[in-house]
């Protein structure tokens, strides 16, 4: 096999707590993370030396800087590998938005080149290999629902929160997440996400039960800095989603609607106010594998 395409799927997070900070400019962290239906799509295509990235979008560089090349780059090294490939991307998810879409792309390379290069790792080892590269590596391999602790890589899978219609709205900020971590000063009266009971209601299926206890502790640096993410929140709380959240750290905001229609009409609103408006479902490949 030398070739070979993939989609590579974006996440939210459903709850966001920081536990402390780690001597290693990290913080440990508990967060309920998710995966989303809205994927970039990707193509690999084994040639004989280096490492080439292809991608249209102005804002993903296309040189050792992108998380395409680091990811392929420590495989090859690590499994000393005389080969190359061609790596193509199309963005779909738009970029530092708070969805992880670029370790998406590094979790897509570790894993179609797991396949090409016949490395035959087990998924524990590409998740170690993942962390190397971005905290929230590890998770997009694993995808689904999954709480994530450590600085992300310490994962359980979650029972799955499959086909819960979101509409997410990206305002026209970019925001860097070392920047949101480095400014967030936690005290005791800092307010916290009730992680347990988030959790409770996901094994009991039941989404009403669980998102009162959706919170991201990461709001409180970005809101004081960047108000239209609150005005993003009020404005998806107004037209009727639940579990408004911003994702990550940010700039997206994601809201819970009742069904695809309740999606389509807030999205078709909100389009009117702010250019990137989309909706996407919540996400298990296990529960929903589909040929790709
Ligand atoms: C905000 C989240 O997206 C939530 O899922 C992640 O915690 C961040 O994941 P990521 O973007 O893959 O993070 P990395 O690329 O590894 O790190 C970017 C920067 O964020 C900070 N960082 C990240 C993760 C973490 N647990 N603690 C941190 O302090 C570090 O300063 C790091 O230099
Ligand atoms: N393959 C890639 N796709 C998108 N961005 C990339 C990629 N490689 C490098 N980058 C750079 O990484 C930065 C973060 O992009 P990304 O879309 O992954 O952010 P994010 O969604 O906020 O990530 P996270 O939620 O993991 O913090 C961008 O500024 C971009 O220039």
């Amino acid at each position: 096999m030398n070739h070979k395409k993939m989609k590579t799927r974006a996440k939210i997070n459903l709850t966001l707590d920081v536990l402390g900070k780690r001597k290693d400019n990290y913080h440990e962290v508990e967060m309920i993370m998710q995966s989303i239906d809205l994927f970039d799509e990707m193509e690999f295509i084994s040639k004989k030396k280096g490492i080439t990235i292809y991608c249209q979008h102005c804002e993903v560089p296309i040189d050792e800087s992108n998380i395409v090349y680091r990811a392929a780059k420590l495989l090859k090294d690590e499994y000393k590998i005389d080969k190359g490939i061609d790596i193509f991307i199309h963005k779909n998810i738009p970029v530092a938005a708070g969805l992880a879409g670029g370790s998406s792309n590094g979790a897509g390379t570790l894993q179609a080149l797991n396949e090409l290069w016949q490395l035959d790792l087990p998924l524990t080892k590409l998740m170690e290999l993942g962390k190397r590269v971005g905290a929230d590596i590890p998770f997009c391999l694993l995808g689904g629902t999954a709480l994530a602790q450590g600085i992300g890589e310490k994962l359980q899978s979650l029972p799955p929160l499959p086909s819960n219609w979101l509409v997410l709205v990206k305002p026209p900020i970019s925001i860097s997440t070392a920047w949101v971590y480095k400014n967030l000063k936690i005290n005791r009266h800092t307010q916290h996400p009730d992680t347990a009971r988030a959790i409770q209601g996901i094994k009991e299926q039941n989404i009403d039960k669980a998102i009162p206890y959706f919170y991201n502790i990461l709001e409180d640096v970005t809101i004081p800095a960047y108000p239209e993410i609150k005005a993003i929140k009020k404005r998806l709380e107004e037209l009727g989603a639940k579990g408004v959240l911003m994702s990550g750290s940010g700039p997206t905001v994601f809201g819970f609607c009742r069904d695809e229609k309740e999606a389509q009409s807030i999205c078709r609103t909100l389009k009117k106010e702010y250019n990137e408006v989309f909706i996407a479902k919540t996400y298990d490949e296990e529960v929903e594998a589909e040929d790709e």
